[in-house]
């Protein structure tokens, strides 16, 4: 099993994920508050209130999980994808696997990881979540004071199931959307560059940026309901499951709620999702 793509995964997750969590912040923040009128004044209060540091909350959890996460992401779409066509990353230059085979293999990815990611990604946005700026004393304490105390909480007030809260909505979010993902990334990568030659870095900063693009938008609608079923409980309990809070948060803010966070996921994912592939192909290349 080529385990050079679980490495490059990881890197290339890492290096993405920090360019982005400034923009992650901001998003969560919008889709489950409302004290925020739209994305400048959530940027503007998050840097009164809390510093620049404020827009780093919640991120040393998630720097930890990518190593997890995306390296299963792409060490499983990637041998998928060999079990699929027999054709191992190197070949897959001259005998491309066709697009069902590609779209199979990303969901399969988007499937594992998400289970992986569910109990990160949760405390992630608790974290983010927490608008108190540094505790100074004399202040009122945040509910968590950090990623471990957050999940020791969450075990003990919630049990082990309360890590995967909000994971269903997670693996609906994940599965169909990498699959449009990898795609995405192959289809443009396919139209821009000559047969059986390797795609130029160009080609893979747009490629990669545009997969993120078209799977952060088809992504959106549920990524809504993951955070707000993640939040659930906090304060106090508001939904009976999933559907639930679907449904009541549609009638209660109209189909616009389900594209919360739409502008700023977009923002977000071409670089983080250009430097992500980029780091990816480059390392899958030195190690060749
Ligand atoms: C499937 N969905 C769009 C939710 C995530 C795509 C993951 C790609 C990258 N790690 C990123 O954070 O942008």
């Amino acid at each position: 099993m080529p385990l050079e793509e679980f490495v490059a995964g990881w890197i290339s997750g890492a290096l993405g994920l920090v360019l982005g969590h400034p923009f992650d912040t901001v998003k969560v923040r919008l889709q489950t508050q409302t004290t925020y009128q739209g994305i400048m004044d959530c940027i503007v209060k998050t840097y009164r209130h809390e510093s620049l540091l404020g827009f780093f909350k919640g991120m040393s959890f998630p720097i930890a999980s990518v190593a997890v996460v995306n390296s299963v992401l792409f060490g499983v779409y990637s041998n998928t994808l060999l079990l699929l066509t027999a054709a191992s990353h190197q070949e897959r230059r001259t005998q491309p696997p066709n697009y069902p085979h590609i779209f199979i293999a990303g969901c399969t990815g988007g499937l594992l990881q998400s289970y992986c990611l569910a109990p990160f990604d949760l405390i992630k946005v608790r974290l983010q979540n927490q608008t108190e700026p540094r505790v100074q004393r004399g202040s009122s304490q945040p509910r968590y004071r950090g990623p471990t105390h957050c999940a020791v909480t969450i075990l003990r007030e919630e049990g082990p199931q309360g890590l995967f809260r909000g994971a269903w909505a997670l693996v609906l979010r994940d599965t169909p959307t990498l699959g449009f993902y990898f795609v995405t990334y192959e289809g443009i990568c396919r139209q821009y560059t000559p047969d059986g030659q390797d795609p130029s870095s160009t080609t893979v900063l747009v490629a990669g940026g545009f997969a993120g693009i078209a799977s952060w938008i088809t992504a959106t609608p549920f990524d809504v309901v993951k955070s707000r079923m993640q939040m659930d409980g906090v304060k106090k309990k508001e939904y009976k499951g999933m559907l639930d809070c679907m449904v009541s948060s549609f009638r209660q803010e109209g189909v616009g709620v389900f594209f919360r966070g739409l502008t700023i996921n977009t923002a977000r994912a071409f670089p983080v999702n250009a430097v992500t592939f980029l780091s990816y192909e480059y390392l899958l290349r030195l190690w060749r």
